[in-house]
């Protein structure tokens, strides 16, 4: 099964927003860029913008495409796209009663991501 994912790098000066995964979900106690799966018929960034406007609350209004990462977790593939969010209306927050942070990028790999996300915080961080 490959699954399309959406998820933005919210980014505002030296810090970047990141939320934790609920211990019922699928990688759970793991932080990660919010967003989610795409829905049918819609496109990557219809599927970010909707998702950040559920999971944070806020309304993307710049945004650009960093990496695609296609990782195999076994049952399931997933093929994340992955967009740095550099302007937005609102202030991010956890709509979904999840855990938030903003965290200074330099910070980053003292946070435990996903096996797919290892790359991307590598690439935050060089
Ligand atoms: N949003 C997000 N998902 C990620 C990241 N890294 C990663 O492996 N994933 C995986 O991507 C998949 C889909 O993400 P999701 O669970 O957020 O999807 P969703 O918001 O639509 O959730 P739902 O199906 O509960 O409605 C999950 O299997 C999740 O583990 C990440 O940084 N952000
Ligand atoms: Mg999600």
């Amino acid at each position: 099964m490959l699954i399309k994912v959406a998820a933005g790098i919210i980014l505002r000066g030296d810090k970047v927003f990141i939320s934790l995964r609920k211990a019922s979900q699928d990688q759970g106690g793991l932080w990660e860029f919010p967003g989610g799966k795409c829905d049918d018929h819609e496109t990557v960034l219809e599927a970010l913008k909707r998702e950040l406007h559920e999971e944070c609350g806020i309304t993307i209004t710049d945004s650009h495409f960093f990496k695609l990462v296609s990782h195999d977790y076994g049952s399931k593939t997933v093929e994340l796209h992955f967009y740095k969010v550099t302007a937005f209306e609102g202030e991010p927050q956890g709509k979904e009663g999840q855990q938030v942070a903003w965290v200074n990028i330099k910070d980053l790999d003292s946070y435990e991501f996903p096996d797919a996300n290892k790359g991307i915080v590598k690439d935050l961080l060089s």
